[in-house]
């Protein structure tokens, strides 16, 4: 039998709950509710929650917003509506745009897929407080409001698709959400359909099909021009563009292109020479846009550069309707400047019914077609499908927007530096004595390898998660490290020192120093004045290698006490008896010292944390002069 409950007193146990998840140190759970809509009102009851089975209830981590969407007919009925939960530890995937069936299979494979579209803004922020990723095409905005919205729990929006200009990618990178796009699999498509728009545009092959349809046979009107011999400026050289220029060399025309960041020896190879920008438009017969819509290629044709174009030009966009001035395309096309455009796509998409570039007649469009060919749509869907499940299974994706895109074999190899620089940041940040403010910190990475040989990048993100981590409450993640380290006001410098010596390994060692800051461990500071802290990987396995100027060897894994004292002996009996008797395991336990029976500092390796009382008894050892505890 089914209880029907009021809503508020669902909120009010998965508010409980939340907040016992919370005690616990739960921070981001991947549980999910799914919920299943047996009726509707907009006075909703719930199933009873004591129903639910207790091994169930603890994964409930998120509160069953009130205003899911209903359907408009449905909200007009006037049955009280039931909803019947089910609970999984399954991640929950919003699919908020048509998507191809092999990229959503491949979701169901791992998630609970919801497939809705046509959400307004509203309801999209509504539902994605209960959704760990979300998949959009060009179609849905993701504005900073649905990161807000999230509460924390969307951890990757995929674009199944190239232009991520409806994503706001700020917001993402600043709420530690990954954006990953799709960026191959429509390159031919958007490519043979700007070769498309431009051979139907100089053939007038629409206005010509509109006007037989309409009862005509005009064969003087639509008299076109030839591509043979015309001159075609590609303004970004990109996937796409070089994909058009390819093929337009294939109709004969000589190609010009304009990217400021392409390669020239990758133009060359293909046979393309790159100009500057104004040379590319007032040289074309006919221009193609394939560059993104960004703040310096926002309305770049304009009238200014309309001005400077061959009278006559023809333009194709299959880029962003944005990056062109619409209404100085329109004057542009009466003053006779322009002859005929082709687009595919707008600044406000749909266009207003009434748009007079739409309705211009030398103007011939589509709604936004490029990428939307059977295969070019399977291609994305799997491709976006696989990294947004490989983003939520905590891979790095290749094809990160917002984070250090790193190949899969370098990453392979770089993975044990991860995390020996993840524990070394752990490890040093909990050496700063309390009060004092991290404000500066120096990474050295010391390395056989030719500078350009190591990305950094990832290593630094690690490093930066561990040092704020232990001291905030702020999940840190790849994306949203340099951004949280620059608002707490961290400074964070690099350097490289080569060694000699073979490159087979990316790194010898990493140092992290703290500069300006008391130690809770006055061993911990070196000479000159800093925290520090080296380690290296020793057969796959992160050591902690030299704290201070002191020598150590001990893995890190579990927790570590740093003990400094006189050297002498039955040190390592005295403070391993002390942990024995408390079942507290030693996996390590190394000693530097600066000279026989001067000061030493013992690195003991712990699996389990010890009492506070046992810290108390090490710490009361004669020859202690000071030491700490350290969780990694
Ligand atoms: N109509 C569609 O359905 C469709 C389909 C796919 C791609 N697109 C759009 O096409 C565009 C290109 O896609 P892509 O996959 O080739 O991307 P890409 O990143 O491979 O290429 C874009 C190129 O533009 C260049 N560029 C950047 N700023 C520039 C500037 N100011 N001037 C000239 N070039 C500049 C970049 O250096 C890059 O080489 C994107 O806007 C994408 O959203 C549209
Ligand atoms: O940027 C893209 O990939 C294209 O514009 C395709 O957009 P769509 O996925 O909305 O068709």
């Amino acid at each position: 039998m089914m209880l029907p409950l009021p809503v508020c007193c669902l909120r009010r146990c998965f508010k409980k709950h939340n907040s016992k998840s919370k005690e616990r140190g739960g921070r981001d759970s991947k549980s999910s509710i799914t919920v299943t809509m047996a009726a509707s009102s907009s006075s909703m009851l719930l199933s009873a929650p004591s129903q639910l089975k207790k091994s169930n209830l603890s994964s409930l981590a998120w509160i069953l917003p009130l205003n899911i969407s209903v359907p408009r007919h449905q909200r007009r009925r006037a049955p009280p509506i039931f909803i019947v939960f089910s609970m999984d530890a399954k991640p929950t995937i919003l699919v908020a745009e048509k998507l191809g069936d092999a990229g959503i299979d491949l979701l169901k494979g791992f998630a609970n897929v919801d497939c809705s579209y046509n959400l307004s803004p509203e309801e999209l922020c509504t539902k994605i407080s209960l959704c760990d990723a979300l998949i959009v095409r060009s179609g849905t905005k993701v504005s900073r409001e649905v990161f807000e919205s999230s509460g924390g729990r969307l951890k990757v929006v995929g674009r199944a698709g190239v232009g991520i200009d409806n994503v706001d990618l700020a917001a993402a990178t600043e709420h530690g959400c990954l954006v990953v796009n799709a960026p191959t699999a429509n390159t031919v498509a958007a490519a043979e359909h700007g070769i498309a728009l431009l051979t139907s545009m100089a053939r007038n092959v629409a206005q010509a099909d509109a006007s037989m349809k309409a009862g005509k046979w005009q064969r003087n009107k639509y008299v076109g021009v030839s591509l043979v011999g015309k001159t075609l400026a590609v303004m970004g050289f990109g996937k796409v563009g070089t994909e058009v220029a390819r093929r337009a060399k294939g109709l004969g025309m000589h190609i010009i292109a304009h990217d400021p960041y392409a390669p020239t020896d990758r133009a060359h190879a293909i046979g393309v020479d790159l100009v500057s920008f104004d040379e590319a438009i007032s040289t074309a017969d006919f221009i193609s846009l394939h560059m993104p819509l960004t703040p310096a290629t926002s309305k770049i044709l304009n009238d200014e550069n309309f001005s400077k174009m061959k009278k006559g030009v023809r333009i194709v966009n299959v880029a962003r309707g944005g990056v062109i001035d619409e209404d100085a395309l329109v004057r542009a096309l009466n003053a006779g400047i322009v002859a005929q455009a082709a687009l595919d796509v707008f600044t406000v998409e749909p266009p207003p019914n009434d748009s007079k570039l739409v309705h211009h007649e030398n103007v011939i469009v589509t709604p936004h077609l490029g990428a939307s060919t059977m295969e070019a749509q399977e291609g994305v869907a799997i491709e976006i499908a696989e990294a947004v499940v490989g983003a939520l299974k905590g891979e790095l994706a290749a094809t990160a927007v917002n984070a250090p895109m790193v190949p899969a074999e370098v990453l392979e190899e770089l993975k044990p530096y991860v995390t020996l620089g993840e524990k070394l940041g752990r490890l040093a940040v909990q050496l700063v004595a309390g009060g004092s403010g991290v404000k500066s910190v120096k990474l050295t990475y010391a390395s056989a390898r030719a500078p350009d040989d190591l990305d950094t990048r990832l290593l630094r993100a690690m490093i930066t998660k561990g040092l704020i981590e232990p001291i905030s409450s702020v999940f840190v993640n790849l994306v949203n490290a340099d951004f949280t380290a620059k608002q707490r006001g961290i400074r964070i410098t690099e350097q490289r020192v080569i060694l000699n010596g073979s490159p087979e390994n990316p790194l010898e060692l990493i140092q992290v120093k703290i500069a300006n800051v008391e130690s809770r461990f006055a061993s911990a500071i070196s000479e000159s004045g800093e925290i520090r802290v080296e380690g290296k990987v020793k057969d796959g396995i992160a050591h902690l290698t030299k704290v201070g100027g002191f020598e150590v060897d001990v893995s890190l894994e579990g927790n570590i006490i740093l003990c400094r004292q006189v050297d002498q002996p039955g040190m390592i009996g005295a403070v391993g008896g002390i942990l024995g008797a408390e079942n507290v395991n030693v996996s390590f336990m190394s000693v530097g010292r600066i000279g026989v029976r001067k000061m030493a500092v013992m690195a003991i390796g712990v699996d389990e944390r010890p009492s506070t009382e046992a810290l108390k008894r090490i710490g009361e050892i004669p020859a202690v002069e000071e030491f700490v505890f350290l969780a990694l």
